[in-house]
């Protein structure tokens, strides 16, 4: 946690929320394991995303089509944002898992494991990526009866964690009604709008305009429907969140696969780093160092080959 101008401790929420109260154009890479995640502080985002489709693929093997629960993203958001309790973390929080009191327990949940944000959307359970064809959403008033059991809760345990109000309608349901569902959900106290989908850089300026001076994210999936932006751009057009979601999972793959099929074809181990570097990324020394500050000699020697 982070030390604020009196010296007291401000939770990664009450960061995030200052963020956004001082108009601070902020960058999210999406990170899917402790790994990913770990690569990304290592490189310096201020702030990380954790993304449900790559959680869902890396914890459970499968594609995001609904299929993690809120055990399953609460459990992987609570180990990324104890990485780094400096840097808040926004999780993807899918439609908040059920009625009201599922959104209640799911909002009490990510932010009692140190979530900074979290986003809640209007498809319906059995839900799909946000980028797939054929989505069915709920009704407005179920929609907005998600967020207010939001916002309700975020009160009741006085807690800064950032409401996230996501609408999937742009696609099916169109421009008048995306906005619509957006103000229903400001209206009910979220604090951000994500508007899902966003199909043309003139589509982005007019929710943006549409929506003022209300904080609006960016969801940057590429090769998909949106245009490709860059975040400056993203700032320059007025958006205050930009999300990469497949920032970490796309090189990836490309990474392992060309590595595997070296070694498939050529039986020739081409790994490029030492144990000691890799694990470096994932804080070796800064558990060395507690090891030793407890008067432990387990480290005795080091950790690296002489
Ligand atoms: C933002 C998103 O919900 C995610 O899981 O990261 C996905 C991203 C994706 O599947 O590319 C989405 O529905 O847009």
């Amino acid at each position: 946690m982070t030390r604020d101008d009196t010296n007291g401790v401000i939770t990664p929420a009450t960061k995030l929320r200052r963020k956004l109260e001082s108009g601070e154009f902020i960058l999210a890479p999406g990170v899917y394991d402790g790994f990913s995640a770990r690569i990304a502080l290592e490189v310096g985002f201020d702030v990380i995303y954790m993304t449900g489709a790559g959680t869902t693929a890396s914890r459970l093997g499968h594609a995001d089509l609904g299929i993690a629960t809120l055990n399953d993203m609460r459990q992987n958001a609570e180990m990324i944002a104890n990485l780094s309790t400096n840097t808040p973390l926004i999780a993807d929080a899918d439609t908040g898992y059920g009625g009201p009191i599922m959104v209640a327990r799911t909002i009490e949940q990510y932010a009692r494991s140190g979530v900074a944000g979290l986003h809640i959307e209007d498809q319906v359970q059995t839900k799909r990526c946000g980028h797939l064809a054929g989505k069915v959403l709920v009704d407005t008033e179920t929609y907005v009866s998600r967020i207010r059991a939001a916002v309700q809760q975020r009160k009741k345990i006085r807690s800064d964690i950032v409401i996230i109000a996501r609408t999937d309608a742009l696609q099916k349901h169109g421009y008048a009604e995306s906005v619509a569902r957006l103000r229903a959900a400001r209206d009910a106290g979220a604090d951000v709008g994500f508007p899902e989908g966003i199909r043309s850089i003139t589509e982005a300026q007019q929710l943006i305009a549409d929506l003022a001076p209300w904080p609006v994210l960016l969801n940057m999936v590429e090769h998909s429907v949106t245009p490709s932006m860059s975040a400056s751009e993203a700032k320059d057009l007025g958006f205050q969140i930009m999300i990469v979601p497949l920032a970490t999972m796309s090189p990836v793959y490309r990474a392992i696969k060309d590595s595997l099929q070296v070694l498939k074809k050529t039986g020739v181990p081409n790994t490029e780093f030492s144990p000691q570097q890799l694990f470096r990324v994932c804080g070796l020394d800064e558990s060395v160092e507690i090891d030793e500050a407890a008067g432990s000699a387990n480290f005795e020697g080091g950790v690296d080959q002489q």
